[in-house]
């Protein structure tokens, strides 16, 4: 059993490696289990494509990646934009005929990193997209998707990401770790995103320096602001916090870094506002103003 994270007094624990993904009681197949079934099933698709072994050959000879923790624990809170065209709760967001202008936007606009959508099925986003995007910019790129595999973190590494999404409820114990020191093996960074307190326990038992705190559950999609606040009180004071889902403007900005945040990760609020370089420039704005709260640090 370990503890190692929690308020005092109230530790929480969690024995490593007994984690289910799978849920019991009121959702039969959560929208995370189903996501993952088809992720898994694309996935094998590209694995017969590409055999593992060549793959990781190939992704060996790609340029380092850059130096995402600098970036993230600058002085200002910064900002992680998303290319989003579509989620499952949303439906299209936006049609974004070209990521790569839009990439452009969001580095042009002071983004810390973009975040780029691969899952097809729900988010309509794809490697070439992260291509695009790659190709158009200098920053950091985090690969966003529902990591299950070994294979897809190499295959990240060879589409020139930087960070890759590793998100808990999708993961046991044992595959989390092992997903983590592989990213890390690489010289990539996890962005390991949680939802509650018992995932950030077990977030930080896999050894995780960067943790995002997605406002939306995963397995019904509803967003709840509260509880980036919630979780993020108990993380340790030198884990990179990210608040992820919900922002929709500087006033969101401004009450997760309150709580703590470093950075928040934004997509539909900025896809869907018809100018995303000047939406994206407010919150740039915002995380840089000297009224807004700094990460205690
Ligand atoms: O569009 P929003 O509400 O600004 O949220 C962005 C990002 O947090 C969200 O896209 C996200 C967070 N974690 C994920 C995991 C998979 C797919 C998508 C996500």
């Amino acid at each position: 059993m370990l503890c190692v994270y929690g308020r005092p007094g109230a530790p929480l624990c969690i024995s490593a490696g007994l984690a289910s993904t799978r849920r019991e009681g009121a959702y039969a197949v959560s929208v995370l289990e189903s996501i993952i079934d088809g992720v898994r099933e694309d996935l094998a698709a590209r694995e017969a494509l590409l055999p593992f072994d060549v793959l990781k050959e190939q992704a060996a000879k790609v340029a380092p990646p850059k130096d995402v923790m600098s970036a993230l624990r600058s002085s200002d809170v910064g900002v992680i934009a998303e290319v989003k065209r579509r989620s499952p709760s949303r439906g299209t967001l936006a049609e974004i005929p070209d990521p790569a202008v839009l990439a452009a936007d969001y580095e042009a606009a002071g983004a810390k990193v973009i975040s780029v959508l691969t899952e097809q099925r729900r988010f309509g986003g794809s490697l070439a997209d992260f291509d695009a995007v790659r190709a158009a910019v200098d920053i950091p790129l985090l690969r966003k998707d529902f990591i299950v595999s070994p294979y897809q973190v190499h295959e990240a590494r060879l589409h020139g990401a930087d960070l890759v999404l590793l998100i808990v409820a999708a993961l046991d114990q044992n595959t989390l770790v092992g997903l983590l020191d592989r990213v890390e093996s690489l010289g990539m960074t996890a962005l390991v995103e949680v939802h509650t307190i018992e995932e950030a326990d077990r977030a930080l038992v896999a050894g995780a320096s960067v943790i995002g705190v997605n406002a939306r559950d995963l397995h019904t999609l509803e967003v709840d602001r509260e509880v980036f606040p919630r979780v993020a009180q108990g993380l340790p004071f030198e884990t990179v916090k990210i608040a992820e889902s919900g922002v929709t403007g500087p006033g969101d900005l401004m009450t997760y870094a309150g709580a703590g945040a470093d950075a928040v990760l934004v997509g539909e609020s900025l896809v869907t506002s018809g100018d995303p370089k000047a939406a994206l420039t407010k919150l740039v704005t915002a995380g840089s103003h000297p009224a807004c709260p700094r990460p205690s640090r």
